[in-house]
């Protein structure tokens, strides 16, 4: 059987970053920068108040006291977006929003609680020291710096700098489009009635979310059947909208099992085992002129999402142009004796909670509602078929 890592390994040596491409700022959340960005002009750009109040010469105020306030005339107003030019003579203020240009002759701003809030006039009752609620043209970003480096991930606040940069679009690798396809002639999706024999059909649901959560795009067409013409069929309409295709079931070793026999003649795709439990039979390799990867992963439900997170998830990452390799681990105690076994390295489901992880009940590679009360993978190594309580093992958060 092949090893886990060097299933891995392979995927990864196949798998490429996409293409940059322009994206506009409202679909570049999860995209990753291809061009470094910088800042045509300083930011702020002028010398702005950072309070509601009075723009004054500090020296005007120097001898301000709650008993004895000094009076000065308001000469005018300045609301954020103001562009008029105000200057103020000694001895005079203006009215001053936040966000508005510092009228030329003003050193400070006095908050509008250390005053009477006047608007002809106004009793000030505190001093302030020059330069105090000014926010400097340039103390965050100067024109011209790098405020996103090439590679960066475009999370939140990174749209925010380059909206506040006024970029429109910018250069990156767009998140992956991945399209998820389930088969099974048993498969009915959920809301419709169950008939005899078959079960809801809840693979993709899985897939597509962890697809989304890994960053990428997720399209889902499922409950696809077991006819090999048909999967193909299905699979080439849709090739061309896909950066990856994920499949699940029918890969393993029974009388129908379509997305084998209908990818096995093409030559470009790998049906294997790999030493691991859940998740032993898996298939990869690519599909398409555009050498599309292809994730045929295996339909019980637990192992194909444990597939998911070993494979598909450090994939994703190589074509976001992120750091790609296994999940990471940390070091727990597991609470109960578990067992694996030999040659395969096993995943097993478990509750961590701070440095101690519990093994849920039922480890079926079937067994949906286990999974679902899990938010670990117990890691047991190929050579270790019983692991006692209280032993340190290594833990995959999910
Ligand atoms: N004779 C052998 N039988 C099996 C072997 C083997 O080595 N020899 N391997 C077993 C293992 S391990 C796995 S895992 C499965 C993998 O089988 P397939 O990938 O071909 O998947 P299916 O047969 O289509 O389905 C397996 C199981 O999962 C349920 N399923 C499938 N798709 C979905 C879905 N989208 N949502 C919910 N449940 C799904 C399906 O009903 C089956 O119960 O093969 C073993 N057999
Ligand atoms: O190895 Mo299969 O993936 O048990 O469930």
């Amino acid at each position: 059987m092949k090893p886990v890592d060097a299933h891995l390994a392979e995927i990864l040596r196949t798998v490429r970053p996409l293409d940059p491409v322009e994206i506009d700022l409202d679909r570049a959340l999860g995209a990753v920068l291809a061009e470094s960005v910088t800042s045509p002009v300083a930011l702020p750009p002028f010398d702005n108040s950072a309070m509601d109040g009075y723009a004054v010469r500090a020296k005007d105020v120097e001898t301000a006291t709650e008993d004895r306030p000094v009076l000065l005339p308001v000469v005018a107003d300045v609301p954020a977006g103001e562009h008029a030019p105000h200057v103020i003579e000694p001895g005079s203020v203006t009215r001053i929003m936040t966000g508005a240009p510092v009228p030329e002759g003003a050193d400070a701003v006095v908050p509008v609680e250390w005053t009477d809030g006047g608007t002809v006039r106004v009793a000030i009752h505190r001093p302030a020291e020059a330069g105090n609620a000014i926010r400097r043209s340039g103390e965050d970003v100067r024109a011209g710096d790098v405020v996103l480096d090439s590679g960066t991930l475009i999370g939140p606040a990174q749209l925010g700098v380059l909206a506040g940069v006024g970029r429109r679009a910018v250069r990156a690798l767009p998140r992956p489009r991945v399209l998820v396809l389930s088969t099974g002639a048993e498969l009915v999706d959920p809301g419709l009635p169950l008939g005899p024999g078959q079960i809801w059909e809840s693979n993709s649901y899985t897939l597509v979310a962890a697809v989304r959560e890994a960053g990428g795009e997720a399209y889902r067409r499922s409950a696809v059947g077991d006819d090999p013409a048909l999967f193909l069929e299905i699979l080439t309409g849709l090739l061309p909208e896909a950066d990856a295709v994920i499949t699940s079931g029918g890969i393993s070793m029974g009388a129908y099992e379509p997305v084998k026999e209908a990818l096995t003649p093409l030559g470009t795709v790998r049906f294997e085992k790999v030493a691991m439990q859940p998740g032993m039979p898996q298939g990869f390799g690519v599909v398409g002129e555009r050498e599309v990867p292809i994730f045929t992963l295996p339909g019980n439900p637990v192992s194909s999402y444990v597939s998911f997170v070993l494979y598909v998830r450090p994939a994703l990452a190589r074509m976001r142009g992120l750091p790609a390799g296994p999940p990471p681990m940390v070091t727990a105690t597991t609470t109960a004796a578990l067992r694996s076994p030999s040659g395969k390295r096993s995943y097993l489901r478990g509750v961590l909670d701070g440095d101690r992880v519990a093994p849920v009940r039922g480890q079926g590679s079937h067994q949906l509602a286990a999974l679902a009360a899990a938010n670990a993978l117990i890691v047991v190594p190929e050579d270790a078929t019983e692991v006692p309580a209280g032993a340190a093992v290594e833990v995959i958060p999910l």
